[in-house]
């Protein structure tokens, strides 16, 4: 393409619309199905969101990681029917290579902890803001990507009640309440205890918890039949039916008895939240299973108490994903928060941030030959870690209306006679007082 065109006299928008645009030459502006972009106003809500997600993992003193959104397809093939699974944004790659845009995060974590091996000392406590894809079909119009937060930590059998308070910590810092968002808590040992009661074989045991976490979603009917036919007789659905919708403790001890792990864990855990200060914001509901084969314990996800919007975060314990990866097991909790429920409700409280644009200073020589000096004052006041647009070519009108637009705090205008005496004429916009200083002076 450029060498046929370099050729000629100039590239032409034809030469290239040729090549990349459709039949009237315009290239697809818009991203491809199920992407976002992010403009500069949107992009200052996720960065916003994001810093929010840092400074939590900041304060609960966890360690930054990242890995490839690209990932081997291996990492991602279970045989639970996870919708997550069966939604694979999967390819060969030139090399023949089976490979995903990952889905999620948590077998990239496991998989950097078991390369690291010997060479970490456990307990791990990463944390990672990343892109995760699916590829579902358009058909039901949802997006393929979201970023979301992950927080894990490997190496501490109890450490649940660690990642509650981040979640926690995280809606207060947004101005969230107890009353606005509560967090449904349970474990995966309440299910295994019930098929333990209809002596249920053990390899039911993913199956079941994936179709069971489609409660509330389906019907109970679609969901009896989905757990008939991986084999339950009758009594054994109608016990796990029954079994997930207590929504007391002392209600399922009475049921499994006080001698059942899953009690025993539980009673712990509320206790432990009495002491971080946030009991108010969780409670107890057997019918949080979480849709993920991996978790083996205690599991949760938060949700809006008006019951509008789709989970907001979730997680739990996955005390054997390593061994599933032919490493030793090691165990490992953690949680994943998406970046496109939370900005809902953020909306729906009215308490998304004020998202306009701020610089310090607009500096604006008033005519040309000054340019020079205009940019010598732009460069020492940003040296001195001021934000600073240099304004050219432009009328003086259009520069008082862009200082306010971008809500400049200063208007530092450059003009022959100040110039000439050594000043710089400044303009404080919030309270219109104008002034002249020496430009050694001007900080
Ligand atoms: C509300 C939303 O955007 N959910 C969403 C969007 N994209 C995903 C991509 C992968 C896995 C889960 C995903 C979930």
């Amino acid at each position: 393409l450029f060498s046929s065109a370099a050729s000629s006299s100039t590239l032409t928008h034809g030469d290239i619309a040729s090549t990349h645009g459709d039949a009237d030459g315009v290239v697809e502006v818009n991203p491809p199905r199920g992407t976002r972009d992010f403009p500069p106003e949107d992009m200052r809500l996720r960065t916003w969101l994001f810093d929010q997600f840092r400074e939590v993992s900041r304060l609960m003193a966890f360690e930054e990681v990242d890995f490839p959104v690209l990932e081997s397809e291996a990492l991602f093939i279970r045989k639970a029917g996870e919708e997550i699974t069966q939604q694979l944004y999967n390819f060969e790659d030139k090399g023949g290579r089976r490979v995903v845009l990952r889905p999620e995060i948590t077998p990239s974590l496991a998989r950097l902890v078991i390369k690291q091996g010997k060479s970490v000392s456990l307990p791990l406590k990463w944390f990672t803001i990343g892109q995760c894809w699916r590829y579902e079909r358009m058909t039901r119009g949802r997006r393929r990507e979201h970023y979301q937060w992950n927080m894990d930590i490997f190496g501490v059998p109890k450490a649940e009640a660690e990642l509650l308070h981040a979640i926690v910590l995280l809606f207060q810092r947004l101005g969230i309440t107890s009353s606005d968002v509560g967090i449904r808590v349970s474990s995966r040992k309440v299910l295994q205890a019930v098929l333990n009661m209809y002596s249920i074989p053990d390899h039911l045991f993913t199956q079941v918890c994936v179709i069971v976490d489609k409660l509330g979603k389906m019907t109970r009917e679609e969901i009896e039949k989905e757990l008939v036919s991986t084999g339950l007789s009758s009594e054994a659905v109608q016990g796990i039916i029954d079994v997930l919708s207590i929504k007391s403790l002392s209600k399922l001890e009475e049921v499994l008895g006080s001698d059942v792990e899953a009690v025993a864990d539980l009673k712990k855990l509320f206790s432990f939240a009495e002491q971080y200060g946030y009991a108010d914001w969780i409670c107890f509901d057997a019918s949080v299973v979480r849709g993920l084969a991996y978790y083996t314990g205690i599991v949760f996800e938060a949700f809006d108490r008006e019951g509008k919007l789709r989970a907001i975060c979730g997680g739990g314990r996955y005390d054997r994903l390593l061994s599933t990866f032919g490493s030793e097991d090691i165990p490992a909790c953690g949680f994943g928060f998406g970046d496109a429920v939370i900005v809902e409700l953020l909306k729906e409280k009215g308490l998304l941030p004020d998202m306009s644009r701020q610089i310090d200073d607009i500096v604006f020589p008033l005519d040309e030959e000054l340019e020079g000096p205009a940019s010598s004052i732009a460069s020492s006041l940003r040296k001195k870690g001021r934000s600073v647009e240099l304004v050219e070519d432009k009328r003086l009108k259009w520069v008082f209306k862009h200082a306010e637009r971008i809500n400049a705090s200063r208007l530092i205008l450059v003009g022959n006679s100040e110039w000439e005496r050594g000043m710089v004429r400044v303009k404080v916009l919030s309270t219109r007082e104008e002034f002249e200083v020496k430009t050694s002076e001007l900080e």
